[in-house]
């Protein structure tokens, strides 16, 4: 019975690879360096497919793959459906946040139900959290790069991942609301759990065992 989980390259890959030695599993080789989009591992019945961070989750509902590791953020905006998702890996964490313009009175705006043009990768995150406050946004759908956006007039205040806050400085931005923590689960199908019970249950404690502090 061959399982197979979906991974994104970069910082998710990078941050997985220990979780997958507690496992038994070693990749056969790096994504970064090749261009398969199957790569095989040390173990004869897993595999890895390497797909966008934000096609993890879809590719784990349709059962595609049998497990993934997926940002909460990327989580939320895909909703969720036929997925089981039994633990937080603790990995590639962030936070959610608002971040404006240094300068740009942002309370102000919001005390005095300005509308605000809001620009994000993470339209209902955004609307969730505007609409919990009671403050008009109107969402403009981006898919990276959001800091430039208020820089070029396009918005006033951005909905991004901030890690360091490097991004934002360099950016002469700041962040004004924390809306969320984020860190990456790992999502299984439900249905491949239940038929493939005695290969992925022995996975899944094996990175509950080694899951970062
Ligand atoms: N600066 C960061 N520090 C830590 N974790 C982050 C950071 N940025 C994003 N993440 C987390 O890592 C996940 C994967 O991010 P990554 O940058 O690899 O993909 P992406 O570029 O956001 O996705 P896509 O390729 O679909 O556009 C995100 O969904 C988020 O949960
Ligand atoms: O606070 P920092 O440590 O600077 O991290 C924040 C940056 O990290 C993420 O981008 P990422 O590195 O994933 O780049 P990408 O969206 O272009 O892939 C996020 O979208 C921010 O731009």
């Amino acid at each position: 019975m061959t399982i197979t989980i979906a991974l994104s390259k970069g910082r998710i890959f990078e941050e997985t690879v220990p979780l997958l030695a507690a496992a038994g599993i070693v990749p056969a080789e790096a994504p970064e360096s090749s261009r398969k989009l199957i790569i095989g591992t040390n173990r004869p019945d897993v595999r890895l497919v390497i797909v966008r961070a934000s096609d993890v989750p879809t590719y784990v509902q349709y059962g595609a793959a049998d497990l993934g590791i997926a940002g909460r953020d990327v989580l939320i905006e895909h909703g969720g459906a036929g997925l089981y998702q039994p633990l937080d890996l603790n990995i590639a964490k962030c936070r959610m946040m608002v971040a404006v313009p240094e300068g740009f009175d942002y309370d102000d705006a919001v005390r005095h139900g300005a509308r605000l043009k809001v620009a994000t990768k993470y339209p209902q995150i955004a609307r969730e959290h505007f609409a919990g406050k009671g403050v008009h946004v109107d969402i403009i759908k981006l898919y990276g790069s959001m800091e430039l956006a208020p820089l070029v007039g396009l918005a006033d205040a951005i909905v991004d991942l901030v890690s360091t806050g490097g991004t934002l400085k360099a950016n002469k931005l700041v962040a004004v609301e924390h809306i969320l923590d984020i860190s990456s689960r790992l999502v299984v199908n439900q249905a491949a759990l239940k038929l493939k019970y005695q290969a992925i249950q022995p996975v899944l404690d094996a990175f509950a065992g080694a899951v970062p502090a």
